[in-house]
């Protein structure tokens, strides 16, 4: 199921030649997906064009099965947004401002206080909602700004940098009360880091913008797994020349025809030759799965003939911000 379509998405500012957004094609489906790219990828400008805000260049797009050349009013009914900068009234009080946004919503009075007290609670606000905003710290001026976006029941919700200028801490409860927006309550999450590596603990699906154009768009779980290197840990005595384990392991793995270094105490073992992508890194699943079989048992041979003790073979789970270095520089 479909929650955001773009097809050939183009955004250029004025008569600038340089696209903010550049042919981009993207399917986004439910669960927390995380829109990720350095500052000036195209992010927010991606945003406002779903939201109905600002007129792509060229390109369609779909929020929620509306069209959002014609339907923007409708997509702004039922999606919560939560804009980058600050938007909020400083002498403002908390409930008050997200009552004032309920009710610009549509909700009736009675139901507007109740519901703007419940997401108050729920963003963790509760004991600060009759304090004016201008004294409210960043973290909780995010948390006002996740209130009002909630507060309607949105059926989806877009959050563009909800950590920014956040400390360690406060980052984390921000990112935790994203996943329950996305799993416990089941909403589909649109949320954009430019801290790449940010967003991975939380999102189902990720989406990575470079200058405008699709870098790459997949499950988490894929983007993480497919680095293909593996990682072995070997103890054992010095081998009569005085090598130590370690190196007599990597050469007898080398003398095998596997390409592998040293790192750290480890051997760091890099992705065997195709079958498959070009890379060494097998397109299926299946095929990966079988090198990594093939693999594991050469090592524990290895470590056999050598009689050292084999204390891991263990796929390195790349990082998103490593796919992104890795993928930006090539
Ligand atoms: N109103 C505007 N007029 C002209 N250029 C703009 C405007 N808004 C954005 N841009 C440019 O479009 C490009 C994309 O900007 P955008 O704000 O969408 O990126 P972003 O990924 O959200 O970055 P950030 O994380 O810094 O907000 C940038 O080069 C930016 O300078």
């Amino acid at each position: 199921m479909s929650v955001i379509r773009t097809e050939s998405l183009t955004k250029r500012y004025g008569s600038t030649s340089v696209a903010a957004l550049d042919g981009l094609t993207i399917d986004v489906g439910p669960g927390v997906t995380g829109l990720v790219g350095a500052n000036g990828a195209g992010k927010s400008t991606l945003i406002k064009i779903l939201l109905g805000l600002l007129e792509p260049t060229a390109g369609d797009a779909q929020v929620l099965g509306h069209d959002i050349r014609s339907d923007g009013t409708a997509i702004r009914t039922v999606v919560g947004y939560m804009p980058e900068h600050d938007c909020l009234p400083p002498d403002m009080r908390a409930i008050d401002f997200v009552v004032h946004m309920a009710r610009v919503s549509g909700l009736p009075p009675a139901a507007a206080r109740e519901r703007a007290a419940d997401v108050l609670r729920h963003v963790g606000l509760a004991e600060e909602r009759y304090r004016l905003m201008g004294g409210y710290s960043t973290g909780m001026k995010q948390r006002a700004k996740l209130a009002q976006a909630l507060v309607h029941d949105p059926r989806l919700v877009m959050l563009d940098e909800p950590t920014n200028g956040l400390d360690p801490a406060a980052r984390e409860d921000m990112l935790a009360l994203v996943r329950r927006i996305g799993h416990d309550f089941g909403i589909p999450v649109l949320v954009t880091s430019h801290l790449l590596g940010e967003l991975e603990r939380i999102s189902d699906h990720v989406v990575v913008l470079d200058s405008g154009q699709l870098l790459r768009s997949e499950a988490t779980g894929s983007f993480l797994a497919d680095t293909g290197v593996v990682l072995v840990e070997v103890i054992g005595d010095r081998g009569p020349d005085g090598v130590d384990a370690q190196t007599r392991m990597g050469e007898a793995l080398a003398a095998g025809g596997v390409t592998c270094r040293p790192r750290g105490a480890l051997i760091e073992i890099q992705p065997a030759a195709p079958p498959g992508g070009s890379d060494g890194i097998p397109e299926d699943r299946e095929a990966a799965a079988l090198q990594l079989d093939t693999l594991r048992n050469l090592v524990r041979d290895a470590a056999a003939d050598l009689g050292l003790g084999l204390v891991r073979v263990q796929p390195q789970t790349g990082r998103l911000e490593d796919v992104f270095r890795e993928e930006v520089a090539s």
